[in-house]
């Protein structure tokens, strides 16, 4: 079978005051306010946003200004992803429950998709959510690389 995909010949930078998407499932939410707890004044440092009902919890919580989109099961990590194919999120934790279907496990897996895709670093859990906030990279502008989208319409057009 012959495989057809991007180069990966493309370089996008990610700002210093990163775009970090908070997502949890409901039976996962509660550790995911308890880590942003943890790391409250490293996400103040940044700008956040999230699924509907993860992002208002994520606020009240904190207190920390936090763009809300449209909740999961409605939409939410579509809205997630289109932000990630247009190159306006820079991190993504979404503690998704292994323990529970979702009726919108398509978009679940069309979001972590579009995140493997674009390169875009992904914790699934606290301690790789632990480990990406603890990074150098969080505080600096770094370089990732991308698909080469143009190229990849020329050679299909
Ligand atoms: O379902 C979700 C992610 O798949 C999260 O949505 P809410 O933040 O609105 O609960």
């Amino acid at each position: 079978m012959s495989e057809s995909r991007p180069r990966q010949a493309r370089r996008r930078r990610l700002p210093e005051r990163k775009r970090i998407a908070l997502i949890a499932h409901d039976g996962k939410k509660e550790e995911l306010l308890a880590w942003a707890e943890r790391w409250r004044d490293t996400l103040a440092q940044h700008e956040l946003l999230g699924t509907g009902t993860t992002a208002r919890r994520v606020a009240d919580r904190l207190g920390l200004a936090v763009e809300g989109l449209m909740s999961g099961p409605l939409g939410g990590d579509q809205q997630i992803g289109a932000r990630i194919t247009e190159q306006r999120l820079d991190l993504l934790v979404f503690f998704w429950d292994p323990f529970a279907p979702q009726p919108h496990d398509p978009d679940v897996k069309a979001l972590l998709r579009l995140a493997a895709l674009w390169n875009v670093p992904v914790a699934c859990n606290m301690a790789s959510a632990d480990f990406l906030l603890s990074s150098p990279h969080l505080a600096e502008a770094v370089d990732i690389e991308i698909p080469d989208a143009d190229d990849w319409i020329s050679s299909r057009s």
